[in-house]
C-alpha cells in the first residue's frame, strides 16, 4: 500500500513544471489514474447529494442573473483538515507539485485551496483571469477533470489564451490535469452540453 501510494506521488512532474515555466501552462494525463478519478467522482457525487454545493459567486454586488451570465458552475470547497482517503491522496499529490514548483521555479507557493465544480448542461464560464484585482495571492491555477468518456460534441472545453501563442482548447477528459499561471493567462469554459465535473484550485503565496 505504501509503495503504491508513494509511486502514485512520483508521476512525471518535471514535464509539467517545464511546460509551466516555458509557456505558462501545462497539461498531463498521468498524474491521476482511472481508479482515483472514479473515487474522486464518487466523493463529488456524495457531496452533491448531501447538499454541500453552492452557486458560484462573481463580485460582491452581482445579482444572481448577472452571475449566471458570467459563470454557471456550482461548487463545494475542499476542506484540508477534513480530507480523508482519496481526497487526502489528491491533496498529497498537489503538495508534491507545490514543492516541485517551488524548487524549480521559486514561486514561493505556500498552500493550495480548491473546490469541486459542477457545470450543469448549458453552463459556461466567460473569459477571465483567476487573480483578483484586490487579491494577488493566487499564483498557479489547477484543474482536474472527473467525467468519464467525455465526448467532443458535449463542448465544455477549457479555452486558454496564452499571450503570443495559439489559442489552446483542452478537452475535459477524465484524469486530465491542467495548470497555468493565474495572473496573466486569460481563459474560459465553453458552454457544456453535458454535466461537467472537476476539481479547480489555486496555489497561493499567502
Ligand atoms: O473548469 C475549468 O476548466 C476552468 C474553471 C475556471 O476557470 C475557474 O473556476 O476559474
Ligand atoms: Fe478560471
Amino acid at each position: 500500500m505504501n509503495s503504491n501510494r508513494s509511486s502514485r506521488l512520483q508521476p512525471n512532474l518535471d514535464g509539467l513544471v517545464d511546460a509551466l515555466a516555458r509557456q505558462g501552462w501545462g497539461v498531463t494525463d498521468s498524474l491521476v489514474d482511472g481508479e482515483q478519478s472514479a473515487r474522486l467522482r464518487r466523493r463529488l457525487r456524495y457531496r452533491l447529494k448531501s447538499g454541500s454545493f453552492r452557486d458560484a459567486a462573481v463580485g460582491r454586488a452581482a445579482t444572481r442573473a448577472r452571475v449566471r451570465a458570467v459563470r454557471g458552475d456550482r461548487l463545494c470547497w475542499l476542506n484540508d483538515t477534513a480530507a480523508r482517503g482519496t481526497e487526502r491522496l489528491w491533496l498529497d499529490q498537489l503538495e508534491q507539485l507545490r514543492l516541485a514548483l517551488n524548487q524549480s521555479l521559486f514561486l514561493g507557493l505556500r498552500h493550495w485551496e480548491g473546490h469541486y465544480a459542477v457545470y450543469p448542461p448549458g453552463a459556461h464560464y466567460e473569459r477571465h483571469v483567476d487573480r483578483f484585482r484586490d487579491d494577488d495571492a493566487r499564483v498557479v491555477s489547477t484543474v482536474l477533470y472527473l467525467n468519464p468518456s467525455w465526448r467532443a460534441e458535449w463542448g465544455g472545453q477549457l479555452r486558454l489564451y496564452p499571450e503570443g501563442q495559439a489559442v489552446q482548447d483542452v478537452e475535459p477528459a477524465v484524469g486530465r490535469f491542467v495548470c497555468f499561471m493565474s495572473a496573466n493567462l486569460p481563459h474560459e469554459v465553453l458552454t457544456t452540453h453535458h454535466e461537467r465535473l472537476s476539481i479547480v484550485g489555486w496555489f497561493r503565496r499567502d
